[in-house]
């Protein structure tokens, strides 16, 4: 059984690169670290039909199931496996699977409220905030989201001006204020070596967390 050792939660605008640098600073660390996409746990939308789900505000903390991360975030941190919900950007809704996510030394929670709850935030043991202008981060976006996530153009812009920007002033932008780290410019390469080493360190060193672990129900 492993107790993950290192919680690192990682937030940011839309585009800005959380997802990149989760990636490039555990490239050379295999299977010692796992990554949680926070849009994993976006409410089960099940019972709206599909025009309802294109046009709910994913971008306001109600949207996302934090009770369901906070006790999967805790199992995994008292060394048990949990079942991820998975998402699928194009019908605004989880998938019928999950997936079985083992503990490992270093967990990466990852998205645009990472930073959000107070309570998650206390289970991390680094906060990071991953800031990139918003012109660069919506130009990202709209191909990103044409390409992979099944969107045209103009959903893209129509969204990003009525909930995305507004409520990344609102909400997103504020939990800069929790972090321990800004990372300016995404993924600069400056900050991923540090970030690459310390993780590293992590994986490799017999650390202990210093904050009490939530005790089971
Ligand atoms: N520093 C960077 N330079 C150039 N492109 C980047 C950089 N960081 C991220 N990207 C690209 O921008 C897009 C969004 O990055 P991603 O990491 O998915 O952002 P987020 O997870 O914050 O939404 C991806 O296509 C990614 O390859
Ligand atoms: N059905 C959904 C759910 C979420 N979004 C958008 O995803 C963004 C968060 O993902 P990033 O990888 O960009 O951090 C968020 O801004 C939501 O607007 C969506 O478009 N559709």
């Amino acid at each position: 059984m492993t107790i993950p050792s290192f919680v690192i939660g990682i937030a940011g605008g839309t585009g800005a690169g959380k997802t990149t640098v989760a990636r490039l600073i555990t490239e050379n660390v295999g299977e010692s670290v796992t990554r949680i996409p926070i849009d994993n746990y976006y409410n089960d939308l099940s019972h709206l039909e599909l025009s309802e789900r294109e046009s709910v505000n994913y971008d306001h903390p109600s949207a996302f199931e934090w009770e369901l991360l906070h006790d999967q975030l805790a199992t995994l941190l008292q060394g048990q496996p949990i079942e991820m919900p998975k998402y699928d950007f194009e019908v605004h809704n989880r998938k019928d699977e999950t997936e079985t996510v083992e503990p490992t030394d270093v967990i990466i929670i990852e998205g645009i409220l990472a930073l959000h709850d107070e309570e998650i935030n206390e289970m991390f043991d680094l906060r990071l905030y991953v800031e990139t202008d918003a012109d660069v981060r919506i130009l990202r976006r709209i191909q990103r989201d044409v390409i992979e996530r099944g969107r045209d153009l103009e959903g893209v812009i129509d969204q990003y001006l009525s909930t995305v920007k507004p409520m990344h002033e609102q909400f997103i932008e504020p939990t800069k204020k929790q972090a321990d780290l800004i990372i300016p410019e995404g993924a600069n390469s400056v900050a991923v070596n540090l970030l690459e080493e310390k993780v590293q360190a992590e994986v490799e060193g017999d650390t202990t967390r210093d904050w009490e672990r939530p005790t089971p129900e």
